[in-house]
């Protein structure tokens, strides 16, 4: 061991025992008890807000909202009131006591996880902050024991895929041209302003854009549910398939640019009427046609033909939906591109690359892509 020289001995015993003021002291143990406290009184509030009452107000009235309420409004959950059913969870029409009609989602509870418990509250409670014209409104919630539910403002035309894919008898031609290119454009504007506040959906296709009376589109399902399902466990319940971009399907890279895809299948089968899932070529058949000038065979037959205005403003449209699903995301506009590309229809546009992805059996990680220089499985051309 090196010998300790006086002055290393020096500056030892003084680490050893600092000669620090009294005030200096005392000031310093009461600003790191005040410290301490602050902490503590925030920590208790976090975990207070986490165990917060069963039903809460999205709204900001007030009025807590619990399972007897919910169960009043749509008797009971009763068969008669449900309107849909997703993956998840089942839809059921409602009616408020003060008159209110509401759409309630109640989760199924074999999907729910420890993770999603903990999230659901504070996810929630930030997602009905997101208030815009094309995003379906989020009133209340409600978490009580096992029971987990969402309840949304009603859309009495329900879903658009009930209005593109002809699942009910003549409801196919209720949605003229002009609707369908409103339609389209307020899908664009409610991406646009989920993208803005930092939120990528994820899962957007036609069963997630509500229609209202007037036929305004209304996203819904953007992040809540997934939030609460462990979505590697579960990724063909997830997420839709047919939808997802391709470097979302096979390496979980997932960027803004994954719902300008999404949004541009939604746009090809808006127009064709015809769903990706049963067509797994529509991205190819919809790309030669308009590289071959043949728009009209895209367009679905049960709407009347279009002239005019209306034809050059498809053709447009199509050639911008096609711009959205180019396999490499930086050849995709921003959504916010989109917008403007829909909106002002002198600027210019790009020539689509041909799509070489037909369809991706796509469940996240567990990618089988077909492509088009590859054989496809009989009976899918
Ligand atoms: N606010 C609403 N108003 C009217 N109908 C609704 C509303 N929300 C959902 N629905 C109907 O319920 C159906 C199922 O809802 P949704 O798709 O959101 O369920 P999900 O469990 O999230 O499923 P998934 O994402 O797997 O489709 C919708 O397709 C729609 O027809």
């Amino acid at each position: 061991m090196p010998p300790i020289h006086r002055w290393q001995r020096a500056v030892t015993a003084e680490a050893q025992h600092p000669q620090f003021p009294a005030p200096l002291v005392i000031g310093a143990s009461i600003a790191s008890l005040v410290v301490v406290l602050l902490v503590l009184c925030m920590f208790t509030m976090v975990i207070r807000r986490r165990q917060s009452l069963p039903g809460l107000s999205l709204s900001g009235t007030g009025d807590a909202l619990d399972r007897s309420t919910i169960r009043e409004a749509t008797r009971n959950f009763s068969e008669a009131n449900v309107i849909g059913e997703g993956g998840y969870s089942v839809v059921y029409r409602g009616q408020l006591r003060d008159g209110t009609m509401v759409a309630v989602k109640r989760l199924k509870k074999y999907y729910l996880t420890d993770k999603g418990k903990e999230d659901f509250s504070r996810e929630v409670g930030v997602m009905s902050t997101l208030r815009h014209v094309n995003l379906a409104k989020l009133l209340y919630y409600c978490r009580e024991e096992d029971e987990w539910i969402l309840v949304y403002e009603l859309m009495e035309n329900r879903s658009l895929n009930l209005y593109i894919f002809g699942e009910e008898n003549g409801f196919r031609s209720s949605l003229n041209w002009a609707q369908r290119l409103e339609i389209i454009g307020g899908v664009a504007v409610g991406v646009e302003f989920l993208h803005s506040k930092g939120v990528i959906h994820r899962d957007l296709n036609p069963g997630n854009i509500l229609v209202s009376d007037t036929w305004h589109p209304k996203i819904t399902d953007f992040a809540t549910m997934k939030l609460f399902i462990d979505e590697k466990t579960n990724p063909a319940l997830v997420l839709m398939p047919g939808y997802l971009a391709p470097e979302y399907s096979g390496e979980w890279a997932l960027t803004y640019k994954c719902d300008v895809y999404s949004f541009g299948v939604v746009l090809l089968e808006i127009v064709s009427g015809r769903k990706r899932t049963d067509t797994p070529t529509l991205l190819l058949q919809a790309w030669e046609l308009w590289d071959q000038r043949r728009i009209r065979e895209l367009l679905d037959p049960e709407v009347a033909e279009p002239e005019g205005d209306l034809l050059s403003r498809l053709v447009r449209c199509i050639q911008i939906g096609l711009l959205c699903v180019q396999r490499l995301p930086e050849d995709r506009p921003t959504v916010t591109e989109v917008v403007e590309l829909l909106t002002n229809t002198s600027s210019q546009l790009l020539t689509p690359q041909r799509p070489t992805q037909l369809f991706s059996i796509d469940t996240p990680g567990l990618s089988r892509t077909i492509r088009s220089d590859q054989h496809l499985p009989r009976g899918s051309q």
